[in-house]
């Protein structure tokens, strides 16, 4: 499913978060955004999931604009985990993943053999299935985040929203998680800190700083020293992954952050 920020534009009293944005991410693209803390990449998925409605422009889900939607049709559709995803309640793992279901089924219907089979799929495929008995409140972070992943997908969604999904994953889980992404086929939209994991995973990158796109292209158009040191005020190096050709990051922790000297 493609998606499109047409214009998009997101005002609270005199503050912008997101000034228009324009952005055309094809079916079964990934689509990074980065950039620094507060420059408006969760803003910008949130008008895709519909926690925020833009105070400008459209966002579009192939020919169809988002508010001609309902929400239950828009949420068949797209999948998000979100920095505020929790998972509080006393529930366990398989029945908080069973949750993803829920825009699929019609009041209080009970999970058919489709349902049952996609959270299993959904479990596997984040390695939670040897914790579906357990409580989530008592599940480490990383655990607690790779169920709350695997709610997303038992939804079987077109489109994949994920707001920092890395985050308290150990590296085996971070790559497994985007190699995952990276066969999936389904429309990734999703915001990372790591540029280096960004710039190995997705097909582009955009860059957004004070709520502007400022960069947009292939990670090897954008992953580039003098974007680091203007967007985020650091020096780095970058090399070719050697094996898969990628552009990586190094930094230099002890250098001046402006890069100076
Ligand atoms: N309701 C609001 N009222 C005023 N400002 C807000 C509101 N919601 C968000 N902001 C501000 O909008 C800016 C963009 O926030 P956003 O969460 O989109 O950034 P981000 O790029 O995802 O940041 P991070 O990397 O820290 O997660 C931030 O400065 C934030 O403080």
């Amino acid at each position: 499913m493609r998606v499109r920020w047409d214009g998009v534009g997101v005002r609270v009293g005199d503050a912008t978060l997101l000034a228009e944005l324009d952005l055309d991410v094809a079916s079964g693209e990934i689509l990074g955004l980065v950039g620094p803390n507060g420059s408006g990449k969760s803003t910008a998925l949130r008008c895709v999931y519909r926690a925020l409605r833009p105070s400008t422009g459209v966002v579009w889900l192939d020919d169809l604009a988002l508010p001609t939607q309902s929400l239950l049709d828009s949420a068949r559709s797209v999948a998000a985990l979100t920095q505020d995803s929790h998972a509080e309640l006393d529930f366990t793992v398989a029945e908080v993943v069973a949750l993803g279901r829920a825009p699929h089924l019609r009041g209080n219907q009970a999970l058919g053999e489709r349902d049952q089979q996609l959270c299993a799929q959904a479990m596997r495929r984040t390695d939670v299935t040897h914790l579906a008995q357990r409580s989530v409140l008592t599940l480490s972070g990383g655990e607690r985040q790779r169920v709350l992943i695997a709610r997303a997908l038992a939804q079987d969604p077109k489109v994949l929203v994920l707001d920092e999904p890395t985050n308290h994953l150990d590296l085996r889980h971070q790559l497994g998680l985007l190699r995952f992404l990276r066969g999936c086929g389904l429309t990734v939209l999703i915001a990372l800190h790591d540029l280096n994991l960004a710039a190995a995973t997705c097909d582009r990158i955009a860059v957004l700083a004070r709520g502007q796109l400022v960069a947009h292209g292939q990670p090897v158009e954008v992953v580039d020293p003098e974007l680091v040191r203007t967007v985020f005020g650091t020096k780095a190096a970058v090399v070719t992954h050697p094996d898969s050709g990628v552009p990586q990051l190094l930094y230099d922790v002890t250098a001046n952050p402006e890069g100076t000297s």
